[in-house]
């Protein structure tokens, strides 16, 4: 079987959520996993100097659990669709088929065991402007106290980002500011010429 790891990295409300349904939609036997999920309850999360609950570190996620269940989808990816309630192509048990993970989050390339794991490496990202203004619009399970993108999420975005582009050189970029259609027919035509290139 052909498999296919996809990394949807990039910073908050940069779009990786709506690329990731895109792409879920247009791409057969497709599975996903939300970094979102494993982030631990708010009683576990560390609130720091500052004051702010420390959302935006990797210590705020559960990574073992995350990347066990990258594990499972590469030992058997139709079980693994079968019981996230993914419907497969009548081709998907076939030796010669595809089979496709996207990895989605804000921390995807910060978390060393994961970094290997990627085929292909995508990163969204907005300037700090557009960034807030989004963030303002959105309602998290903890709602943001006033005051969290400046102090907080920001900050730790501009150490994180910093911290991939030392750790891996195999990011592609996509510019968060077009539009949705420009976004994803970037990342399908990149991921068209990978499978080409495997197949
Ligand atoms: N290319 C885009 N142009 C304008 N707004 C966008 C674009 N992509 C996403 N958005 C909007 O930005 C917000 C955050 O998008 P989302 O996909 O949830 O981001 P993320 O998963 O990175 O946090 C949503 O309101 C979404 O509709
Ligand atoms: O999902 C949650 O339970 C949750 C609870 C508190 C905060 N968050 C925020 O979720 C953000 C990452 O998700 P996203 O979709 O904006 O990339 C991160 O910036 C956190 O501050 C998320």
């Amino acid at each position: 079987k052909m498999r296919l790891i996809i990394g949807i990295g990039g910073v908050t409300n940069g779009g990786k959520t709506t690329l990731t349904n895109r792409l879920l939609k247009a791409l057969p036997n497709s599975c996903v996993v939300h970094q979102d999920d494993f982030f631990k309850r708010p009683d576990q999360i560390e609130v720091g100097e500052d004051g702010f609950r420390q959302w935006d570190v990797i210590s705020a996620l559960d990574m073992e659990a995350m990347t066990n269940t990258v594990k499972g989808w590469q030992e058997n990816p139709v079980k693994f669709a079968r019981s996230h309630g993914v419907s497969l192509s009548p081709e998907a048990e076939k030796p010669d088929s595809v089979h496709i993970l996207i990895v989605e989050g804000f921390l995807i390339y910060n978390y060393k065991p994961l970094l290997d794991v990627y085929d292909k490496c995508f990163y969204i990202s907005i300037p700090y402007e557009e960034c807030k203004r989004r963030r303002s619009t959105r309602t998290y399970t903890v709602p943001d106290p006033p005051g969290l993108f400046d102090g907080h999420v920001w900050p730790m975005y501009l150490k994180h980002r910093k911290e991939m582009d030392y750790n891996c050189d195999r990011i592609e970029y996509l510019d968060g500011m077009t539009s949705k259609d420009d976004i994803y027919n970037a990342a399908y035509e990149s991921i068209q010429n990978a499978l080409l290139n495997n197949l």
